[in-house]
């Protein structure tokens, strides 16, 4: 079947590698396990990548832009069409993600999934438009078979594209009025959750706002879920083309073992349906950052994942993975040009 690839096994951690990485990091001028979660973030990618010298780059950021058809229930701040405005702005470098990608030299691929209104050809732009935005999921599901398997498939494509030149780390990221609405809808079907516990301001809500948004996902819930749905068929009803597109990209990036750095609440609900469609892409995550979404910790729960930044971040756009970068170059060229003990003649731990 056409979303057969689906199910392919992922890479295999290297875990003799791993230890070996900890073992090293042992003997490394430091109390032992001094250097905290700097130390995991060497070890973690040593693992994943194979090798005694672990780096982040390149680093690839896929940037998917799309429309989402519950914007038309006032569910965001803003109005649908700065989803084709930032586009352009994404495109042209004044977007807090282009400004990050160029600071930190990562290649950047931006993606029009579909938006409401067709930008054209737009310079630096990829067109992979599957609609003009997905179906309003309050009323209707959010996107065919077809679109479904066609979204997967476009990141499954650009990741096989990132690693075929040489992409040694995975960043998603999303920009979309309304997305955190299906978002919040997928966890909560994923996770068996209440919307009133997991829904929040997104752009900005203020109370009653968020009350509102929190009825049309649970009229959305009891349209489209039911005891015995799967989660790709959960995603196919309650997702969008950025979620899709992003979960494509996380699940072939674990079958080809590069390792992917999870963003906010958006694309975290990308990495949860990618876990529950095949549980051993989580071997393949790091995480970058809390997202200031309430309903964020809660995924975070259920993946297992303690995310490394809290800077109370709360845009999406790949923003809180590109931040996480320099720290792990860091953690990279620490574990790579530390003396040992035994070469710095520095005495170790008593006992
Ligand atoms: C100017 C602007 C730039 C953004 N970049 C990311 N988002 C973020 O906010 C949106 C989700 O929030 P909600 O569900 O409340 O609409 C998405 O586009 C997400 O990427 C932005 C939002 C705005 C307004
Ligand atoms: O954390 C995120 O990704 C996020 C939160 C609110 C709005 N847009 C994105």
């Amino acid at each position: 079947m056409l979303l057969d690839w689906l199910n392919a096994p992922c890479h295999a951690i290297d875990h003799a590698t791993a230890a070996a990485a900890r073992a090293h990091q042992d003997q490394l001028t430091k109390p032992r396990g001094s250097l905290g979660r700097l130390e995991e973030m060497a070890i973690r990618l040593a693992g994943m990548q194979g090798t005694a010298t672990p780096s982040p780059d390149p680093v690839r950021i896929l940037q998917f832009v799309s429309d989402h058809g519950v914007a038309a229930e006032g569910v965001s701040c803003f109005p649908r069409e700065v989803t084709v405005q930032m586009l352009h702005n994404i495109a042209q470098g004044g977007a807090a993600v282009s400004v990050m990608a160029k600071a930190i030299d990562a290649v950047m691929e931006i993606f029009d999934l579909g938006i409401a209104v067709d930008p054209g050809p737009v310079v630096g732009v990829r067109s992979e438009r599957l609609g003009a935005g997905t179906g309003n999921i309050a009323h209707e599901a959010a996107m065919t078979e077809e679109q479904l398997a066609a979204a997967l498939t476009i990141g499954r494509t650009a990741v096989e594209r990132a690693v075929a030149e040489g992409a040694r780390l995975l960043i998603c990221g999303e920009m979309g009025i309304g997305n955190t609405t299906p978002a919040t809808a997928l966890a909560c079907a994923l996770l068996d959750l209440e919307p009133t516990l997991l829904t929040g301001p997104g752009t900005g809500l203020d109370a009653p706002g968020i009350a509102h948004k929190a009825q049309v996902i649970a009229s959305a819930l009891q349209r489209h879920v039911e005891a015995t749905s799967t989660p790709l068929e959960l995603l196919r009803r309650l997702g969008g083309f950025d979620i899709a597109a992003s979960a494509g990209a996380f699940i072939r990036a674990a079958q080809l073992g590069l390792p992917i750095l999870v963003d906010g609440f958006i694309i975290s609900a990308a990495a949860l349906v990618a876990v529950r469609i095949q549980p051993n892409v989580r071997d393949w995550m790091l995480f970058a950052h809390g997202s200031a979404e309430p309903g964020h910790r809660h995924m975070m729960a259920a993946l297992n994942a303690d995310p490394y930044l809290h800077l109370q971040m709360r845009l999406g756009e790949a923003t809180g993975g590109a931040t996480l970068v320099p720290l792990l170059r860091l953690a990279c060229v620490v574990h790579q040009q530390m003396a040992t003990f035994e070469t710095a003649g520095v005495s170790s731990a008593a006992g």
